[in-house]
C-alpha cells in the first residue's frame, strides 16, 4: 500500500481556494439531468463522489459536456424523469458516494426502467433501509439485492405517487434529502413527516437551496414535515456556481489555528449555504482568530483551549476539531456524533483508534469522543480506511514534533484529489534535527 510520510512541520500561512462543494456539486447535477433547459455549470468539483454521480447520468442518457481543463460541464436536461428502455437492468456503479447513492435510489423510482444500483464493499454496509421504506407506499418497486437495508439495489421504475410519507431522521439526512429532491416530480401533493431527530440538519438546507435555484419552492414547517406540490418539473437556472467546499477548507483552517501564521480559504465564507461553515466558530470558541467575509474565511493562530461541544449539525468537520484537539490545553469532547459509525468507515471507532495511536489518551463512547492531548507526540502509521476524511485531518498531527505516516492517501480522491499537494504548498517543515548517533 502506498504511504505519505510527513516529516514534522512548523508553520503555515498563505492562501487557497478550496475545491467545489461535493455535496453541492452531487445535487445541483442530478437537478440539471432532470431539469428543463441546459445547465452551464462552474467550479463543479472533480473527484470520485462526482465522477460516479456523472458517470451514471451519463449511462442513463443525459447528455453532459466537460470542458477540457474541467472547469465547465455543460448538461443538458432531459426536462423529467430518467428512464431506460434496455432489456437488461441498467447496472449504476456508486462507488462509496452516499450523495450519488440515496437521491438516485428516490429518483430513479420516478422514470421507467429497471435499474441496479452498486457500489464498493463498504457502501454494502451503509444502510439505506429507512429512504426504501419511505418509498415504497408512494409506489417505489425496490428489492434489495443483498442484505436487507443496504444496497446493492434493484429499482423497477414505474412512477411515483403523492400522499403522506413519514422518514426517519436519525441516521442520515441524505434520505430526506433524497424524497425532497424527488417529490416535486410525483404525480400528486407530498407530505414528508421527520420521524425523531434530524441529523446533519444544515444539509436540508444545501438541499431546499438548490431545489429553489431549480424552480421549486418547498413548504418547510421547521423541518418536522415538509409540503411538495407534485406534478412539477424543474427548470434549469442557466448558469449555476459551485461554492468551494467548506468540509475541504476545514483542514487549513484548523491547520492556521494550530500553527499559523493566517491562512486564508477562498470560495466560502458568511454568504455559504453549507453549515461547515460553522467550522470556523468552534475554532474561534477554541481560541482561534477567524475573520470572516461572504466569499472567504481567515484563522490566525491562538493558544487553543479543549471544548465540550455538540457537532451533530457539522459530522465531516467535526473530525477536523477531533485532530486539531491533539494542541489545545485540555480536554476535548464531541458530542452527538453517532452516525459517524455509519458513514465511510465507523469513524468513531477508527478516530479513536489512531488519536491513541499518537499518544493522545481517547475515551470512544456510543455517540460521543473525548480526546485528552499529551505533551510527548510519538511517530505513528495512520490507518485510513478508505477514508477520505481519516486521511486529511490526520495531516494535522505533523504539527507535532513525530513524523507522521499516512497510509493510502489516494483515498482523499472521493473529494479532494490534491489535498496534500495542496497542504504541502502552505505548509513549512521544523529545522532539520540533527540525528543523535
Ligand atoms: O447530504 C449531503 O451532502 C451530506 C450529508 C451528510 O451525511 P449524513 O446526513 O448521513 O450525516 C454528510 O456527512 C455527507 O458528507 C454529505
Ligand atoms: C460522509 C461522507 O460522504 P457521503 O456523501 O458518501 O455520505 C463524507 O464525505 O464525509
Amino acid at each position: 500500500m502506498e504511504s505519505l510520510t510527513l516529516q514534522p512541520l512548523a508553520r503555515i500561512d498563505g492562501e487557497v481556494t478550496i475545491p467545489g462543494s461535493k455535496s453541492l456539486s452531487n445535487r445541483i447535477l442530478l437537478l440539471a439531468a432532470l431539469a428543463e433547459g441546459t445547465t452551464d455549470i462552474s467550479n463543479l468539483l472533480h473527484s470520485d463522489d462526482t465522477d460516479r454521480m456523472l458517470e451514471a447520468l451519463a449511462a442513463l442518457g443525459v447528455d453532459i459536456d466537460v470542458s477540457a481543463d474541467r472547469a465547465r460541464c455543460r448538461v443538458t436536461g432531459v426536462g423529467g424523469p430518467l428512464s431506460t428502455d434496455a432489456a437488461e437492468p441498467l447496472d449504476l456503479f456508486l462507488g462509496n458516494a452516499g450523495t450519488a447513492m440515496r437521491p438516485l435510489t428516490a429518483a430513479l423510482c420516478l422514470g421507467q426502467g429497471d435499474f441496479i444500483l452498486s457500489g464498493v464493499p463498504r457502501m454494502y454496509e451503509r444502510p439505506i433501509g429507512d429512504l426504501i421504506e419511505a418509498l415504497r407506499p408512494l409506489g417505489a418497486d425496490i428489492e434489495y439485492l443483498g442484505t436487507t437495508d443496504y444496497p446493492p439495489l434493484q429499482i423497477r421504475g414505474t412512477g411515483l405517487q403523492g400522499g403522506t410519507v413519514s422518514i426517519r431522521g436519525n441516521i442520515s439526512s441524505q434520505f430526506l434529502t433524497a424524497l425532497l429532491m424527488a417529490a416535486p416530480m410525483a404525480a400528486g401533493d407530498l407530505t414528508i413527516q421527520v420521524e425523531g431527530e434530524l441529523v446533519s440538519r444544515p444539509y436540508i438546507d444545501i438541499t431546499l437551496d438548490v431545489m429553489r435555484r431549480f424552480g421549486v419552492s418547498v413548504d418547510n414547517r421547521d423541518y418536522q414535515s415538509f409540503h411538495i406540490r407534485g406534478g412539477q418539473r424543474y427548470r434549469s437556472p442557466g448558469q449555476i456556481m459551485v461554492e468551494g467546499d467548506a468540509s475541504s477548507a476545514s483542514y487549513f483552517l484548523a491547520a492556521a489555528a494550530i500553527a499559523g501564521g493566517t491562512v486564508r480559504v477562498h470560495g466560502t465564507g458568511t454568504d455559504s449555504v453549507q453549515g461547515d461553515v460553522r467550522f470556523a466558530e468552534v475554532l474561534a470558541q477554541m481560541g482561534a482568530q477567524v475573520t470572516w467575509n461572504p466569499s472567504w474565511i481567515e484563522v490566525t493562530r491562538g493558544a487553543l483551549r479543549g471544548v465540550d461541544v455538540d457537532l451533530n449539525h457539522i459530522p465531516d468537520a467535526a473530525m477536523t476539531i477531533a485532530t486539531t484537539a491533539l494542541f489545545a490545553e485540555g480536554p476535548t469532547t464531541i458530542r452527538n456524533i453517532y452516525n459517524w459509525r455509519v458513514k465511510e468507515t465507523d469513524r468513531l471507532s477508527a478516530m479513536a483508534t489512531e488519536l491513541r495511536k499518537l499518544g493522545a489518551e481517547v475515551e470512544e463512547g456510543e455517540d460521543y469522543i473525548r480526546i485528552t492531548p499529551t505533551t510527548h507526540y510519538q511517530p505513528a502509521e495512520i490507518e485510513t480506511y478508505d477514508d477520505h476524511r481519516i486521511a486529511m485531518c490526520f495531516s494535522l498531527a505533523a504539527f507535532g514534533e513525530e513524523p507522521v505516516t499516512i497510509l493510502d492517501p489516494g483515498c482523499t480522491a472521493k473529494t479532494f484529489p490534491d489535498y496534500f499537494t495542496r497542504f504541502g504548498a502552505l505548509t513549512t517543515p521544523r529545522a532539520e534535527r540533527t540525528v543523535q548517533p
